[in-house]
């Protein structure tokens, strides 16, 4: 299992790391606080608290259905709450002007889980879709910046290609990529391993690990595959029935004693959590 990489002394970040947290006031990158959504009468989060740590690699895990969905586009400000706060760099980001949610908003990356790629333009184009909406880098900037991206994620040879002439390990690798072209302080992964083969997904996770390692940021994965919960985590969420029922280092969850966290991580059929 991984171990975190951050390094606190007396609760400061040590020196020589570059924090992704504004240094002005050392907020965490991401804090939800008593977050309530409810959809028509269904009653998807319900009071849910969850603090992640900055520059570590957080997975969210939890039965299918019970928000985790809901709980990213919180974060990244697609969902308002109906109660509750999202706080992004100590902001909450709904008792801030819009412009200001939207500069927020530029601080993420978000990894979709079919890469939500436009599928008409080639894979530079994708990926150089955010830089050229949001920025105005020139034309030789982007190019040599989106290189880099596609070399970093091995998608050199694939720049030309459409997302329908590439396989979906491939796809997500290119989402990847576009997610990482506006250099973001938080990287949400929505079930990045979805629809790919063991060998893929283990690759797609080291892949994950090692951007990581180069870049820093805040990562969020959800996911439903715990061979990648023990593979990329530093930090373990549990969500069941829109409430975090545990949170901690991950080492600590795969060796937790709780019988639904046990449940969970080792998928067995007996223990508190049903079919319901
Ligand atoms: N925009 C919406 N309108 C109405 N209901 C919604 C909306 N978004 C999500 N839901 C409902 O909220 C619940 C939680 O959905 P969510 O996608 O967050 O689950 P999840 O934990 O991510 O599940 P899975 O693991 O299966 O992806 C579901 O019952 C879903 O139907």
């Amino acid at each position: 299992m991984r171990r975190t990489q951050v390094v606190r002394i007396s609760g400061e970040l040590s020196a020589g790391h570059v924090p992704n947290c504004d240094s002005a006031n050392g907020a965490r990158a991401m804090e939800v606080r008593d977050l309530h959504k409810t959809f028509g009468r269904s009653r998807v989060l319900q009071g849910l608290n969850l603090k992640f740590e900055n520059d570590a690699v957080t997975t969210i895990l939890g039965p299918s259905g019970t928000g985790k969905s809901v709980l990213i586009k919180h974060l990244v400000g697609l969902l308002e709450p109906d109660q509750g706060e999202v706080k992004i760099f100590g902001k909450d980001i709904w008792g801030i002007a819009e412009r200001e949610r939207y500069d927020i908003r530029r601080r993420f990356g978000v990894l979709f889980q079919d890469g939500a790629l436009f599928g008409s333009m080639n894979i530079f184009d994708n990926t150089a879709f955010p830089l050229r909406k949001h920025t105005e880098m020139s034309e030789p900037d982007i190019r040599d910046l989106v290189s880099g991206r596609l070399k970093e994620v091995g998608l050199e040879n694939a720049a030309e290609k459409l997302p329908g002439e590439i396989s979906g390990g491939m796809r997500k690798r290119a989402g990847f990529a576009r997610a990482l072209v506006m250099n973001p302080d938080i990287l949400l992964f929505d079930e990045p391993d979805s629809g790919l083969d063991p060998v893929r997904t283990s690759l797609l996770n080291d892949l994950i690990l090692e951007v990581h390692r180069e870049h820093k940021g805040t990562y969020l994965l959800v996911t439903h595959d715990i061979r990648t919960a023990r593979k990329v985590s530093d930090y373990i969420g549990l969500i069941w029935q829109g409430k975090v029922v545990h949170y901690g280092p991950a080492e600590e969850a795969f060796a937790s004693e709780d019988p639904f966290v046990r449940q969970f991580l080792l998928g067995e059929s007996a223990g508190p959590l049903g079919m319901d």
